[in-house]
C-alpha cells in the first residue's frame, strides 16, 4: 500500500470504525458489491485495513443480480487474486420493480437488502458492510429534507435484530472524489452494465445540488456531518 493512502483515506476509515465500533478481531463481514466504484473500494479498503492494523477478520463479497446481468467476472478474479470468497446471487426481480412506476429504487433497495441479510445468515456472518460514503450521506440528508420534510439519514452502524446481523458503513467520512481518484489509480475492477434508473433519479439530482453548494462553500459535506454529529435538541424547536 502506498504510504500516502493513510492520510488521504485511510485513517478516516480507521476512525469511523473505532468511533462506531463497527469491527472487532473475529467478525465475519459480508461486503455488498453492486459493481460500482463505492462498493469496489469498500473492499479494497477493508483488504488494506485488515493488513494495516491489529484487527483480524473475515471478508466475503456479494453480488446480487437483480436480472440486469452486470458482467461481474474482473471483480471476481480481483477477488480470488485476494482470497476473498465471492458469493453471486440472482434474485431476478427486474420486472416486479418497474411493475412500481413510481419509486421502482425504494423497491430494488428493499428487496436487495432483504436479499443480503437472509444471505449474511445462510453463511455465517454477523456484519454486513455497505458501501455508502460522506457524499451519499448528506445526499440522504437532504433528499429526506427537500422532499420529505424530516431531518433523517442513515446510521454508521444499526441493528437488525430479526437477523440479529449488523449493518456497516465503514465509508462515512470519505468522498466521493478521493473513492474515484482510488478506483481509477488502482484500476479497481468495475461491473459492466448499469441500472437505466441510475441517472434519472432523485438521489442524482440531489447528487448535483450537492455538488453546486460545494462548489460555493468547500465545506459543505465536511459541516453537514459535523451538524449530524453534534446534533442537540437544544438547537430545534
Ligand atoms: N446488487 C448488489 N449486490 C450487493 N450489494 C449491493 C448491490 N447493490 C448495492 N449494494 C450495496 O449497497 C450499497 C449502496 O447501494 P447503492 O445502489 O446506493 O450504491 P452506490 O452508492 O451507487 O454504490 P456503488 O458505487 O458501489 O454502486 C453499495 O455500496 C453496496 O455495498
Amino acid at each position: 500500500m502506498k504510504k500516502w493512502y493513510n492520510k488521504l483515506f485511510l485513517n478516516n476509515i480507521r476512525m469511523a470504525v473505532e468511533n462506531y465500533n463497527m469491527i472487532e478481531s473475529g467478525d465475519k463481514i459480508l461486503v455488498g458489491l453492486s459493481g460500482g466504484k463505492d462498493s469496489i473500494f469498500l473492499l479494497y479498503s477493508l483488504i488494506l485495513l485488515r493488513e494495516n492494523s491489529y484487527l483480524n477478520f473475515d471478508i466475503i463479497g456479494l453480488h446480487i443480480d437483480i436480472g440486469l446481468r452486470i458482467d461481474m467476472e474482473s471483480t471476481k478474479n480481483f477477488l480470488v487474486e485476494n482470497n476473498i470468497p465471492y458469493i453471486y446471487e440472482n434474485i431476478d426481480i427486474i420486472d416486479k420493480i418497474f411493475e412500481d412506476k413510481k419509486s421502482p429504487c425504494y423497491l430494488c433497495s428493499k428487496m436487495k437488502r432483504g436479499a443480503i441479510a437472509r444471505i449474511a445468515k445462510e453463511v455465517g456472518t454477523n456484519k454486513i458492510a455497505l458501501g455508502h460514503h460522506k457524499t451519499d450521506l448528506v445526499i440522504t440528508f437532504l433528499l429526506n429534507l427537500i422532499y420529505t420534510g424530516k431531518l433523517d439519514t442513515f446510521k454508521p452502524i444499526s441493528y437488525n435484530e430479526k437477523h440479529d446481523l449488523h449493518l456497516i458503513r465503514p465509508l462515512i467520512y470519505v468522498e466521493e472524489d478521493i473513492i474515484e481518484k482510488i478506483v481509477n489509480d488502482e484500476n479497481l475492477p468495475l461491473g459492466k452494465g448499469e441500472c437505466p434508473q441510475d441517472v434519472k433519479n432523485k438521489r442524482s439530482e440531489i447528487g448535483n445540488l450537492v455538488k453546486y453548494i460545494e462548489n460555493k462553500y468547500p465545506d459543505f459535506e465536511q459541516k453537514t456531518i459535523t451538524a449530524i454529529e453534534n446534533f442537540s435538541d437544544d438547537n430545534l424547536w
